[in-house]
């Protein structure tokens, strides 16, 4: 769980400059009290009433230096000099020394944990994404960010000054006379402590709103994804309807509970802070009537307090303010606390720390067994071996474990028992960025990101030469396609770009594997989606890349793996068969019944 120590160690890396930009903005705040002291020193100046003793010296001593005999006039130049001190040469200085600051930390923070939000992002481990979608995880990071962005110019640059302000108020009445002094202390800390309380329940109803929201984003950016479906199945008026009832809902806590709750806290305290001032003025009065205190003490003390009083309301709403946003802040440090992931791979790239490996294309599953829940195995001791250069394909029932294999092959989940091994080596024991860099995969949704072609095809490898990316395009079947595009290599593709076919994309995907030269290459479901032009193409495509490094196809159709040196069929994460396609047709298993009924549709008993 996250608390008020992961907000301020966020701050952390500018601590000093946060302490010095604090410290000069509470300065300028106290300084500013100077004004209503020094007017009303003035105003016992004009009434021929005594100045302070430390005014009194003060003059003296500005006296003694200019040379200049002490009278009225000479008073109030000097006294007038520090006001113009306080307020006209002050006014640039803080600009520069807090304002600039405040934001220029908050601004070099967001930078900070931008980036080392994207290192969470890349180094989770892939169930995190099983379990959450894209648009709850930004709008978790996004809210977050913004949140902490602003809090600190508002919180360091006007919240603590303005509690330091108070701070020097009290003191100054204090100096002047102690039991309004009194009366301030005390009705100040009634009225935080009991806005600090209602705060606290306000911010646990934040704390459910944040949560409500962060479900209404996340189906909403579901909604966006499965676009197609929700308009093929018409569903359009549902969705709606059900994310109107969570927007009511999320309405629902905010007006009655969370606005209703600041209404009530700002109703009262407005009316305390009114009762108070008026307190002080009476009792400012009585003890000038009595004699106490000269009128200009009345008059400062009336306006220092009157200021005080003032800041209450910016206090409060800065309070408010904080705590209005403190839950999503909260939720951030909690994504950022999500463990990393085994299979997380190093984010710096260099060769020394990247291992560099070359592999014949061994690999061998020893005695694997494996569960997303440890519990609930979904494969069970499997022993395969591929050769090097091999062709394996994995056929069997949807749900059979073909696709956790090799995403145990990538090491995204590590084995519960047994090894896998590659050239003789567990995969375990290696670097896990230059191992994945060793293996490609063609999946059946190929991603493509917004760029140009080019860009994409050399996503995997960026130094290949322009060669070595036409031979890819060449055996990928994707020359055809280029030569028909606008600007060929250059075209732009993507989210802003050229929508692209299955088809076209599967063979990007296959240019792409080629061009990290992989030693193991992976078709998963390749074909699956493809009209039968489209993957005749894709398997003439593989044709001609099989034989020339280990290859494991994944296929549903059994058309694409005819031609495999070895079909493993797995069924209930355990391997059946395996063979050739004649000798698994000659078996009279799961292979021959599948194959039946793909042939001709009938389903042999
Ligand atoms: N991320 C996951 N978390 C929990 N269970 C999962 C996860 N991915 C897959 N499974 C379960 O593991 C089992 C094997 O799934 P897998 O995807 O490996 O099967 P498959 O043979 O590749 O299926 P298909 O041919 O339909 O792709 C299934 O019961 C599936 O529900």
């Amino acid at each position: 769980m996250a608390n008020l120590r992961d907000i301020l160690n966020y701050y952390q890396k500018y601590r000093a400059i946060a302490i010095l930009s604090i410290a000069a903005a509470s300065l300028f705040e106290i300084i500013d009290l100077v004004v209503p002291y020094a007017i009303g020193q003035i105003l016992n100046v004009l009434s021929n009433q005594p100045v302070d003793g430390i005014v009194q010296s003060a003059i003296a001593t500005i006296s003694q230096l200019t040379q200049t005999p002490v009278n009225q006039l000479f008073s109030l130049a000097v006294l007038l000099g520090l006001v113009f001190l306080v307020t006209v040469v002050r006014a640039p200085v803080q600009v520069r020394l807090s304002w600039w600051f405040h934001w220029d930390i908050a601004l070099r923070t967001r930078r900070d944990h931008a980036q080392k939000t994207l290192e969470k992002i890349l180094t989770l481990p892939l169930e995190f994404y099983d379990e959450n979608n894209p648009g709850r995880i930004a709008g978790r990071v996004a809210r977050g960010l913004e949140n902490h962005t602003w809090t600190y110019p508002e919180i360091a640059g006007q919240l603590i000054p303005k509690l330091l302000r108070v701070l020097g108020i009290f003191l100054i009445i204090w100096f002047i006379e102690w039991r309004i002094a009194l009366l301030f202390l005390v009705s100040f800390i009634f009225i935080l402590s009991f806005s600090l309380k209602d705060l606290k329940q306000l911010m646990d109803q934040e704390r459910r709103l944040d949560r409500y929201m962060e479900n209404t984003q996340s189906r909403t950016s579901e909604i966006i994804t499965n676009i197609k479906t929700v308009k093929a199945f018409a569903t359009e008026a549902a969705e709606l309807k059900r994310q109107r009832q969570r927007l009511d809902r999320e309405l629902q806590v905010v007006i009655y509970r969370i606005h209703l709750g600041y209404v009530k806290l700002a109703t009262w305290q407005r009316t305390i802070v009114q009762f108070c001032v008026f307190a002080v003025l009476g009792l400012a009065l009585a003890t000038t009537l009595g004699g106490q205190i000269s009128i200009g003490h009345f008059v400062t003390t009336l306006t220092i307090s009157s200021m005080a009083y003032a800041e209450l309301e910016p206090i409060s709403n800065l309070a408010e303010i904080f705590a209005r946003r403190y839950a999503s802040m909260l939720r951030f440090h909690e994504f950022m606390q999500q463990p990393t992931g085994k299979d997380a791979a190093s984010l710096v790239n260099t060769s020394s720390n990247i291992g560099m490996y070359d592999f014949t294309g061994k690999v061998e599953f020893s005695h694997i067994t494996f569960g997303y829940d440890p519990n609930r195995p979904v494969l069970k001791d499997i022993n395969l071996l591929i050769e090097p250069y091999q062709t394996v394909a994995l056929v069997g029932r949807s749900g059979s474990g073909k696709s956790t294999l090799v995403k145990l092959l990538f090491r995204y989940f590590e084995p519960n028992q047994g090894q896998i091994l590659i050239d003789g080596q567990d995969i375990h024991d290696l670097d896990v960025a230059g191992y994945r860099r060793r293996l490609a995969i063609v999946h059946q949704e190929v991603d493509v990101f917004n760029g140009t072609l080019l860009d994409n095809l050399t996503y995997g490898n960026p130094h290949v030469s322009f060669a070595q990316v036409e031979e890819a395009c060449r055996i990928a079947r994707l020359d055809e396609v280029i030569q028909q595009m606008p600007q060929g290599y250059n075209t732009v593709v993507g989210e802003r770009g050229l929508r692209l076919s299955g088809g076209q994309r599967q063979r990007l995907g296959i240019a792409r594997s080629l061009l990290v030269d992989p030693d193991v290459l992976i078709f998963d479901e390749a074909t699956s989606s493809l009209d039968y032009e489209s993957e005749r193409s894709i398997q003439l495509a593989m044709r001609s890349i099989l034989g020339t490094r280990t290859t494991i196809i994944i296929a549903h159709r059994l058309s694409t793996v005819r031609e495999a040196d070895k079909i493993v069929v797995l069924d209930q994460g355990k391997i059946v068969e395996a063979g050739s396609h004649d000798e698994l047709l000659r078996q009279q298993g799961i292979y021959r019944r599948l194959h039946s009924l793909q042939e001709t549709g009938e389903l042999l008993s």
